[in-house]
């Protein structure tokens, strides 16, 4: 993956695309695996783009052995959706970065506003949680984004505070994906207004250089067809949630930012 990310990130070369899906708890085990042999079979459509995009899907625990096999030789990657910041010992019910990456798997969200919300997830445990991800050789979706709608320069520095926090953690010289989600979007009918999500992403890019890390901005919150192209070239790829549950939208987005 060293190639996909220049090493400088002032350098004029574009990183390579990446596109990601959760599934959070939308889908029981049979659906899941209906719909991960659906995006399985947009490895023909995938290797057709004119310029390569990374490809991957977070379903439940559950489902990652299902994901390792239905998706094996597509290059599609997958990932969970929470990690624990441990390596081992007490702490029932948690999965530890080690073991999701025996899984095969190479990706793991952090920091998703609702696990911030529902689950007491602090800038504190994202960072160590991106520490555990990046120390096993995982790469980190460190999500980040504002409360509130109304306040332009105070969602840059919420945002920020959040980005900068989980870097804090990364192991030196490490992949980041940082996915940008102004809460407000998420779960909404549209997405963030292109002018916000660019003022945001700026900040983000800026915090980016400042750490050494190989990172890529994605964008989330209702994307969609169209989104990436609205955005005009802000971010480095999308974030979905449920507008990829129709695998044909799913194409339809990464034939766009292909094409973009
Ligand atoms: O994890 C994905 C994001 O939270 C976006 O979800 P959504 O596209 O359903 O708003």
């Amino acid at each position: 993956m060293n190639d996909v990310i220049p090493e400088n990130s002032t350098s004029a070369v574009r990183p390579r695309p990446v596109v990601g899906v959760s599934l959070k708890l939308y889908f029981g085990l049979a659906r899941t695996r209906a719909w991960l042999a659906e995006v399985a079979a947009l490895r023909d459509a995938l290797a057709a783009l004119p310029r390569p995009v990374d490809l991957f899907v977070l379903p439940a625990f559950p489902a990652l052995a299902d994901a390792r096999e239905l998706l094996a030789g597509t290059g599609i990657g997958y990932g969970a959706q929470d990690v624990h910041w441990a390596e081992s010992g007490a702490w029932t019910g948690e999965v530890s970065a080690g073991m999701l990456a025996e899984t095969g798997a190479r990706y793991v969200e952090v920091g998703h506003a609702e696990r911030r919300r529902h689950f007491g997830e602090t800038d504190e445990t994202v960072a160590a949680k991106t520490r555990a991800a990046t120390h096993a050789g995982l790469v980190p979706v460190i999500c980040a984004g504002e409360l509130r709608a109304d306040d332009l320069a105070g969602a840059a520095e919420e945002t920020l505070t959040q980005v900068r926090a989980a870097l804090s953690g990364a192991v030196p010289g490490s992949e980041v994906v940082i996915a940008y989600e102004p809460v407000w979007a998420i779960g909404a009918r549209e997405p963030a207004p292109a002018s916000h999500v660019r003022a945001v992403a700026d900040a983000i890019r800026g915090a980016l250089r400042d750490h050494d890390v190989r990172g890529r901005l994605i964008y989330g919150g209702t994307a969609g067809p169209g989104t990436y192209t609205e955005l005009g070239g802000a971010v480095d790829g999308l974030f979905l949630g449920r507008l990829a549950h129709d695998t044909e939208g799913l194409r339809k987005v990464v034939e766009e930012i292909a094409a973009g």
